[in-house]
């Protein structure tokens, strides 16, 4: 036995089994090592993180290839193609003419080569080469024809993409509509996403598939007709009628494609909503050291989004094998027999002539069945991009069913309240009056967007020059009062009267400074055009302004800093750059320059000193500014001769400041 044993024992076995072992101790060593990462890097998918995404379950748009989507579709090119003689068209046909010469042009190949390779069979040098010399002058055209049809096909996508962009953004930002979208509505979450990806995707979708529907139809029309004329109708008979049958199996199979599509996109916007929020609240979130916190909620929601993407892949592989088979392979063995036809039958036509001329005929007519059976697979594929289309015609159709709805004044939000109520009415009932210097609410109730009642009815008058102070406790209703007076909310009943919107001037709790030059911040919204057309406004006014708000040093530093003349001009992101005082000061110059009829002050001085606030005060009386203020600093109740007081439970009280009144604040 030890001989024999001893037989195996040699140097190279030896070297084996230290080898297999080394393998076998790393193998282990990295495993538990991937294993102890693996645990590391586990996704946060148990239910701990909670974030809330407004939108609701999408009940519909449903996305399939049916003939709500092709109304849809019809729609919405009819704001991406406006008109048979607009440039889009012109585009449209461009494309048409490129898919034709294609076409052309493959035929001419197909009959070249054939001859080509005959002139070799038969060893013909002379035809040879004169037919590589027809090869040799022409194949500059195809490649011509096939970069003017790339060409036609992304300025079709992007003339596509600017007309419906520019048609979603005009409803978008007409009235307040973008802020309906994301506090009077929850139909839609990301709007932002809706309005970049998605609409870029389903103009790339509807392009690929222009092309991709019609050259193989254009193909599918040549090759039949040259088929049918030479060899006879059945053989195109028996490939279109598979084409029917296999396009209406895959189209029924592809239906959650479009389901899908949707989802991916509504959680791509997920995903990016929560990436920008951590960029837009850096500083508080650095502040906080909420690193942890915010990378689990972000990886949640990634996580979320990956799972879909990889069952939409396997979804998509498992299709794909299927496609591939019904539309590739299975369509080239229905071609060769049906091209088998003629041949096998006697007395056809094909049959005459000699066995050269019938091979040179079999190879021209299988050429342009290889070519019949790829287009029809193409247009079987097609269908898939189809289906993926019907996904993004639903969101694109979505985001403009909610503008139009809310520009129409239509809202949809869960309701808490049940607002059935008479003195309550519903989202609109209630009326607006125009007239100059006056604010009278009458009967007027304040109501959440979800339907939660502040205050029943609440009627009050204030005329130009009454200044009011606004008081009250925590969430009992001023700011929304000012919502529903800015226009931002409903009215759900009664009567208000107030100026138009344009002599009203609202400065909000969180001041908001726009992408733009220091000047640009001062006399927000207006632009430096409008400013010039007012024609009594200039730099040196402005500069009054920010005296009289105790920021001339801005100017002076952005003067130096930009080592320019004027620091007017100087262009920074002043939501950053500024503090939080100085952003409430400068929101208080753009209101000197503005010089409303009413000013509504929402507690936007907290972070200014209170002798600054008393002097901007004073200026906005001396200017007859009338003032609506919220505020809990009681040093402000000087400047204001009434108040409107609202206790939290429903109920408000509306009266002169007088020497006994008690001033509520600290
Ligand atoms: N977009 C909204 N959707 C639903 N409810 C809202 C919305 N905005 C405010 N609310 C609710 O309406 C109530 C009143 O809010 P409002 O902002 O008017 O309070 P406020 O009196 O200004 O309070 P504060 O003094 O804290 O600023 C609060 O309970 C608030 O949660």
């Amino acid at each position: 036995m030890a001989p024999s044993l001893s037989k195996f024992a040699t140097r190279r076995t030896l070297a084996g089994a230290v080898a297999v072992s080394t393998l076998i101790w790393i193998l282990r060593n990295r495993s538990r090592r991937w294993m102890s990462k693996k645990t590391k890097n586990q996704w946060p998918i148990n239910n701990d993180i909670q974030y809330i995404i407004k939108e609701e379950k999408p009940k519909s748009p449903k996305a399939q290839v049916n003939a709500v989507f092709f109304r849809r579709l019809y729609q919405l090119l009819k704001i991406g193609i406006p008109g048979v003689l607009s440039p889009e068209f012109g585009f449209l046909f461009l494309v048409a003419t490129a898919l034709v010469g294609r076409t052309l042009c493959d035929l001419w190949l197909i009959n070249k080569a054939t001859l080509l390779e005959t002139s070799i069979v038969n060893m013909n040098r002379v035809l040879f080469r004169r037919y590589l010399l027809h090869l040799f002058g022409l194949v500059p055209i195809i490649a011509i024809v096939n970069n003017i049809l790339k060409y036609a096909l992304s300025e079709m996508k992007l003339r596509l993409r600017t007309n419906i962009t520019r048609n979603l953004v005009d409803d978008y930002l007409k009235g307040f509509t973008y802020y309906k979208m994301s506090n009077l509505d929850n139909r839609i979450a990301n709007p932002d996403q809706l309005l970049t990806t998605d609409i870029d995707k389903f103009c790339e979708s509807c392009t690929d598939l222009y092309s991709n529907i019609a050259k193989p139809l254009l193909d599918i029309g040549l090759y039949v007709y040259r088929l049918t004329t030479t060899i006879g109708g059945q053989t195109p008979l028996i490939i279109l009628s598979y084409l029917v049958i296999a396009g209406t199996c895959l189209t029924h199979l592809r239906k959650p494609i479009g389901t899908m599509t949707v989802k991916e996109q509504r959680l791509e916007g997920e995903y990016r909503h929560i990436n920008s929020r951590l960029i837009v609240n850096s500083e508080e979130i650095a502040f906080y050291g909420g690193n942890n916190r915010e990378k689990l909620t972000l990886l949640t929601s990634f996580h979320k989004l990956v799972t879909h993407l990889r069952k939409f892949l396997e979804f998509k592989a498992l299709m794909g094998i299927v496609d591939n088979y019904v539309g590739k392979y299975f369509a080239t063995i229905i071609g060769f027999y049906a091209v088998s036809i003629p041949f096998f039958q006697e007395n056809h036509s094909v049959l005459s002539g000699t066995p050269d001329h019938r091979f040179r005929l079999y190879y021209t007519y299988g050429r342009m069945l290889v070519k019949l059976a790829e287009a029809i697979g193409r247009l079987v594929v097609a269908g898939r991009e189809l289906t993926r289309l019907a996904g993004f015609t639903a969101r694109v159709t979505e985001i403009k069913m909610v503008l139009d709805d809310l520009n129409a004044g239509k809202y949809e939000r869960t309701m808490i309240s049940d607002y059935k109520d008479k003195v309550i009415g519903y989202p609109g009932k209630g009326k607006i009056v125009p007239r100059d210097n006056i604010i009278r609410f009458d009967n007027v109730p304040l109501v959440t967007p979800n339907g939660d009642v502040l205050v029943k009815e609440l009627s009050f008058e204030v005329k130009s020059g009454m200044n009011v102070l606004i008081c009250g406790p925590n969430g009992c209703g001023k700011s929304s009062m000012f919502r529903i007076l800015g226009e931002l909310w409903p009215v759900w009943s009664g009567t208000i009267t107030k100026p138009p919107r344009g002599k009203l001037f609202y400065i909000p709790q969180r001041p908001y400074m726009t992408l733009g030059t220091l000047r640009d911040q001062i006399i927000y919204p207006h632009t430096k055009e409008e400013m010039k057309r007012r024609g009594n406004i200039n730099d040196e006014d402005l500069k009054k302004f920010l005296e009289l708000v105790q920021l001339t040093h801005l100017l002076d530093r952005e003067s130096l800093v930009n080592n320019e003349k004027e620091g007017w001009d100087a262009v920074a992101d002043w939501m950053d750059v500024l503090s939080g005082g100085e952003k409430q000061r400068i929101a208080m110059a753009r209101l000197f320059y503005h010089k409303p009829q009413f000013a509504i002050l929402d507690e936007c001085t907290s972070a200014v000193s209170v002798d600054v606030e008393d002097s901007m005060y004073r200026y906005c009386r001396q200017e007859n500014i009338t003032l609506f203020t919220v505020s809990h600093r009681r040093s402000l109740w000087k400047h204001h001769e009434y108040y409107l007081h609202m206790d939290g439970r429903g109920s408000y009280e509306f009266k002169p400041i007088e020497q006994d009144t008690i001033e509520f604040g600290s």
